[in-house]
C-alpha cells in the first residue's frame, strides 16, 4: 500500500477506525480505516458489492457497525443519524430522495432541523421554510431554481439539489454516494468542479462514484475497497499504477 496513507501528520477532520459491518454472514466492511482532512476530497472506489454504500450507511448511523467514527475529535459512533448530521456529518443518497412536491429551496430547508421549542413554534407558525435560502443554494448555483420543483430540473441539477441538502446548515464533512450517476460527460465534469469548490473553506468530502475519470481527476487521495477491505490507498497517480487495483477491477486474483 502506498505510504501516503500513513505519513499524514496530525488528526484528520474525519477518522474512521476499524469499521466493520456485518449483515448476517456477509461482512460488508472488514476493519476499514479511512481519514479525510480539512479541505480534502477523498475518493472511495471498488467493484459492485465491495462495501462502499455500507461504509456510508455505517458512518452516518443508518447501519449498525463496530469501530469508531470521530469527527473533529468527537466520537459519533454511538449517536443516532440525526445527531451525527447535526454534528456536521452529512450524506447524499444514491436515489436522490428529493421531495417531489417541495420546491428546491424547501427541499434544502427541511434538511436543516430546528431544535427544541424554537423549531416547534416556527413549524406551527409555518415559517420553517420561509427563512433566507441556505447558502448552499448559492454555492451550487441553484438560486435561480429555488422556487422550482425537482421534476422541472435536469437530472444533473436534481443531483445538485441533493448535494445542497447535504451541505445545508454548515456540514463539515459530506459523503457523496454516486452523485454523478446518470450524468453525461459534460455534466459530470461540471460536477467535478462543484466537488472541488465544496472542499474549499475547509470542508472534507468523500466521493464515491463508478465514473473513474471523475474520481481520479477530482480527488486528492483515493481508497480502493474490495470485498469490504481497503486494498489500496494513495494519490490518483499511485492508484492508477497499483497492481492490486488493476487486478480487482479486471476480476483477477488479487495481487498479494
Ligand atoms: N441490507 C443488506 N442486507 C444484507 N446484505 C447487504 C445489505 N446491504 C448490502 N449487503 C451486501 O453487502 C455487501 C456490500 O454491499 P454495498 O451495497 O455496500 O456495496 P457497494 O460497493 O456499495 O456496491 P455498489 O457499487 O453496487 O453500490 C454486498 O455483498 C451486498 O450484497
Amino acid at each position: 500500500m502506498p505510504s501516503s496513507e500513513h505519513d499524514r501528520g496530525g488528526a484528520a477532520l474525519l477518522e474512521i477506525r476499524d469499521l466493520t459491518v456485518r449483515y448476517g454472514g456477509v461482512v460488508a466492511n472488514d476493519g476499514v480505516n479511512l481519514a479525510i482532512d480539512r479541505g480534502e476530497v477523498v475518493g472511495l472506489i471498488g467493484p459492485n458489492g465491495a462495501g462502499k454504500t455500507s461504509l456510508v450507511d455505517a458512518v452516518t448511523g443508518f447501519t449498525a457497525a463496530d469501530g469508531e467514527v470521530v469527527l473533529d475529535g468527537r466520537r459519533l459512533d454511538r449517536l443516532p443519524p440525526h445527531r451525527r448530521r447535526r454534528a456536521g456529518l452529512a450524506r447524499t443518497w444514491q436515489a436522490g430522495e428529493l421531495f417531489a412536491d417541495l420546491t428546491v429551496a424547501d427541499n434544502v430547508a427541511v434538511a436543516v432541523q430546528r431544535r427544541g421549542w424554537a423549531g416547534l413554534v416556527a413549524d406551527v407558525l409555518g415559517r420553517s421554510a420561509r427563512t433566507a435560502p441556505d447558502p448552499s443554494l448559492e454555492m451550487l448555483g441553484l438560486l435561480d431554481d429555488a422556487d422550482r420543483r425537482p421534476d422541472e430540473l435536469s437530472l444533473g441539477r436534481q443531483r445538485l439539489v441533493g448535494v445542497a441538502r447535504a451541505l445545508a446548515g454548515g456540514s463539515s464533512v459530506v459523503l457523496l454516494d454516486e452523485p454523478a450517476a446518470g450524468l453525461d460527460t459534460d455534466e459530470s465534469e461540471a460536477f467535478g468542479d462543484v466537488v472541488r469548490t465544496m472542499a474549499t473553506s475547509g470542508r472534507g468530502v468523500l466521493l464515491i462514484d463508478h465514473d473513474m475519470n471523475l474520481v481520479l481527476n477530482v480527488c486528492d487521495r483515493v481508497y480502493v475497497l474490495d470485498f469490504g477491505r481497503v486494498i489500496a490507498c494513495g494519490t490518483p497517480t499511485e492508484i492508477r499504477a497499483d497492481a492490486a487495483v488493476v487486478a480487482a477491477y479486471l476480476g483477477e486474483e488479487p495481487v498479494a
